[in-house]
């Protein structure tokens, strides 16, 4: 099978400062202050080009992190990220310019992907009518809402028609409608064949959409597998952490950290 997407023992390490006085210290004598935080760590898998990769994981696991290495948003520290084809990435708001006019960021965003000026002009009517933003297309993007966001960002993004689309979160912040239409459009990729991957906290979304689902936890790989086989785990998991006091959630926590030392050495 043709390899869409390969990760490969990939590492992102973050510097967590105790207040400002640190972040300047440690830009004058670098790696004296700060301490290392690792949002992702040894983290290996692979999507098969025509998958639909699901990231699921509790809050702060890693899953826009790895989302925006794989756009090629941010670097990762250490690790093999290979990519075969055009990856695009719809998340609330990525990058869009607040002091532009909606349609001058389509302009934007399409010029960087390497469309002409003629081929942006053909594809705009059907971004702005996805878009459903009426008249604020011509207003700037800072003055728009979440939402509103949102859906020029989802808008522009399956226009340009990438061959590899990852969706983070993008539909939680849209109305019932808009959501309810773009996920309508993400399975007729789904049935084209299109590789995605789709983060979200809605399970019942992802055991419709998704073929595969990579559990993250802390930073590191808990499962990755089959839909039907890592979602029953992952329920199991949750349920035992609603249950959960605040120390019992930390001492969980730590001792997922300690692993990632352990899988470090
Ligand atoms: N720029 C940064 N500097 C320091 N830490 C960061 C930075 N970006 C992310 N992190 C940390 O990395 C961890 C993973 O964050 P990430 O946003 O990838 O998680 P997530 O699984 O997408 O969470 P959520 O479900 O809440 O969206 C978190 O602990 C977060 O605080």
């Amino acid at each position: 099978m043709e390899k869409a997407i390969i990760v490969k023992n990939v590492t992102k390490k973050y510097k967590l400062y105790n207040g400002m006085k640190e972040r300047i210290l440690d830009l004058i004598t670098p790696k004296s202050y700060g301490e290392d935080f690792y949002a992702l760590r040894n983290v290996s898998f692979e999507v098969e080009k025509g998958d639909v990769v699901g990231f699921l994981g509790i809050n702060g696991s890693g899953k826009s992190t790895l989302s925006n290495i794989i756009a090629g948003i941010v670097p990762e520290t250490s690790g093999i990220v290979q990519v075969n084809g055009d990856a695009a990435l719809i998340a609330v708001s990525a990058g869009l310019k607040g002091e532009l006019t909606g349609r001058d960021n389509i302009e934007l965003k399409c010029l960087m992907l390497g469309f002409s000026k003629e081929e942006i002009k053909r594809m705009e009517p059907d971004i702005i009518e996805f878009s459903e933003l009426g008249k604020f297309i011509d207003q700037p993007v800072k003055s728009y809402s979440s939402g509103m966001k949102s859906r020029l960002g989802f808008a522009i993004s399956v226009n340009i028609n990438p061959d590899i689309l990852i969706i983070d979160e993008a539909l939680s912040v849209g109305d019932k409608a808009f959501a309810e239409k773009s996920f309508e459009k993400m399975k007729e990729f789904k049935k084209q064949g299109k590789t995605m991957i789709f983060v979200s906290h809605s399970i019942g979304q992802m055991k419709q959409f998704c073929d595969k689902i990579l559990w993250l936890e802390f930073g590191m790989v808990k499962d990755f597998g089959e839909v039907n086989e890592v979602i029953p785990k992952y329920e199991d998991f949750i349920n035992k952490w609603k249950k959960m006091s605040n120390e019992e959630r930390e001492h969980y926590k730590n001792e997922a950290y300690k692993k990632h030392q352990k899988c470090a050495n």
